[in-house]
């Protein structure tokens, strides 16, 4: 998240850039409390064979992807106001992960699973083809310096491999507040052809999306916020 503070290791050759890098994080009494005791149910092992929804949740659904849900504030709102849908989240981080176990415990929420995976690995692994109705990455980390542009998630190739996942129909949903990288996300999904811009450009934000406390804050001293929605031919 704070990637002024982070310091990317250098790359093998052999392995692919990510777009994170794991840091300590110090977690709360509550989230070590929720991961104890709720993570059993709600946390999914990552493993390298399909996930089965159905048995998984114990219903068949519309089933929602979120890519990165922090500290998983909007991804408990969104669940609560989309009960019909299922979510999978997927975070690296693990006080996100124990954060957002707290908010299922506390409001007993349903209708979340959460891998604690690299969410490239989780698509190519669990996730089948057109087996997603909509995917949510919100304010993916921006990676501001030119040097650190490559490690940006939404680029062509995972934009071509991801729409793989979504059936025909279901949508794709991002939100960021760097400028930059809007422009960027925006020339990526107008250039992949299984994709259709609901919007002439960006889009308003649409109503299932919670204002966080940090974009609150950041309209109020004038910052822009650029959501991005695009229909899988
Ligand atoms: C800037 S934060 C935004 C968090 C949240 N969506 C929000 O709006 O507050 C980006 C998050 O994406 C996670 N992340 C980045 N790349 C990821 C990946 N490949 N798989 C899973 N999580 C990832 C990071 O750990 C970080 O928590």
């Amino acid at each position: 998240m704070d990637e002024q503070n982070s310091n990317p290791p250098q790359n093998p050759q052999h392995r692919p850039i990510k777009s994170f890098v794991t840091r300590p994080g110090r977690m709360g009494t509550g989230q070590i409390k929720a991961l104890a005791e709720l993570g059993p149910k709600f946390v999914l092992p990552y493993k390298v064979e399909r996930l089965d929804t159905a048995a998984t949740f114990g219903r068949s659904a519309p089933l929602v992807l979120e890519i990165g849900f922090g500290m998983g504030a909007a991804t408990a709102d969104i669940a609560q106001t989309l009960p019909d849908h299922d979510f999978i989240g997927c975070e690296v981080h693990e006080p996100g992960v124990g954060a957002l176990l707290k908010l299922i415990g506390e409001r007993d929420i349903g209708n979340i699973r959460i891998v604690q995976h690299d969410a490239v690995e989780v698509l190519r692994d669990m996730i089948g083809e057109a087996a997603l109705d909509g995917v949510h990455i919100f304010f993916p980390d921006p990676w501001h310096k030119k040097r650190h542009n490559k490690r940006r998630l939404i680029q062509a190739p995972f934009v071509a491999n991801l729409v793989k996942h979504i059936k025909p129909g279901g949508y794709l949903h991002c939100a960021t507040d760097w400028q930059p990288y809007a422009e960027q996300i925006l020339d990526v999904l107008s250039a992949e052809p299984a994709l259709q811009n609901t919007a002439a450009g960006y889009a308003d934000k649409p109503a299932y999306r919670p204002l966080t406390k940090f974009e609150s804050r950041g309209i109020k001293l004038g910052h822009g916020v650029w959501d991005l929605v695009f229909r899988k031919k």
